[in-house]
């Protein structure tokens, strides 16, 4: 297998995973983080008309510089920087891993204001992504046959919270033929705020 099929086999599957050689690009990474810091700077920002417009030409002028590097999916780095929370990417909330074993994680994350719903809420469909995300990685652990969300519950239990560091956790509850189960939830240091139940569906080898 060449190291570009390498990375293909672990598109975007990071939980327990190794970041495949050569792909490490810390810098990328580095931009990644600013770009998350600059969607929670610019949800949070009511900046004056000049600023605004300053701004928007500093922004489109990086839009332009980077317009002549795109690639295709197999050589995307972002979301493949596996080493570090927040993978590179800027879509899903940074997940910061302390305990997996194969079929249960434990992590902690924070919603950024960029996750705000209103009065204060986190928004629920961010909730929802986090745990497609987290209870998909684990459906899809090292070793287990490919599988793709059929399915996603989630019951909100509580306000969720901004700028707070909350627990959320994952496992395979039960796996019928095809179908693997994972459930998760999340947590603040007092209360159940959310829970999740995925249906993943293991793929076909023409679905692959
Ligand atoms: C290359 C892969 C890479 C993986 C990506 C990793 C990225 C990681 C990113 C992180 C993760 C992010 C992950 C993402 O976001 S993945 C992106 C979001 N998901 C998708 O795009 C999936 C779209 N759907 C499909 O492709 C098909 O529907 C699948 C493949 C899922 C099943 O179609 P298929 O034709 O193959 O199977 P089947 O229809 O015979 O069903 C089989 C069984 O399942 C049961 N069933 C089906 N649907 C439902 C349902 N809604 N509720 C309850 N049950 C349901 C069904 O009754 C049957 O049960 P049984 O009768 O046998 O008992």
């Amino acid at each position: 297998m060449s190291a570009a099929d390498g990375v293909r086999e672990h598109y975007n599957l990071w939980l327990g995973r190794r970041q495949p050689p050569g792909t490490e690009d810390p810098d990328f990474t580095r931009l990644a983080d600013a770009v998350r810091r600059l969607q929670d700077q610019f949800t949070a920002s009511r900046p004056p008309p000049a600023l605004a417009a300053h701004s928007a030409d500093t922004i489109e002028d990086l839009v332009a510089a980077l317009a002549g590097y795109q690639v295709g999916e197999p050589d995307q780095v972002a979301g493949r920087q596996f080493a570090a929370v927040g993978r590179g990417q800027t879509f899903v909330p940074p997940v910061e891993i302390d305990t997996f074993d194969g079929d249960s994680v434990t992590a902690r994350v924070s919603f950024g204001r960029f996750y705000l719903g209103s009065n204060g809420a986190v928004h629920g469909g961010a909730i929802s992504l986090l745990f497609d995300d987290l209870l998909g990685q684990v459906a899809n652990a090292p070793g287990k046959p490919r599988s793709r969300t059929a399915s996603l519950s989630v019951d909100y239990r509580r306000v969720i919270p901004l700028e707070t560091e909350l627990t959320v956790t994952a496992h395979t509850s039960r796996v019928e033929g095809r179908k693997v189960f994972v459930s998760g939830a999340l947590r603040s240091d007092r209360h159940l705020l959310a829970e999740a139940e995925g249906l993943f569906v293991r793929l076909l080898a023409d679905q692959q």
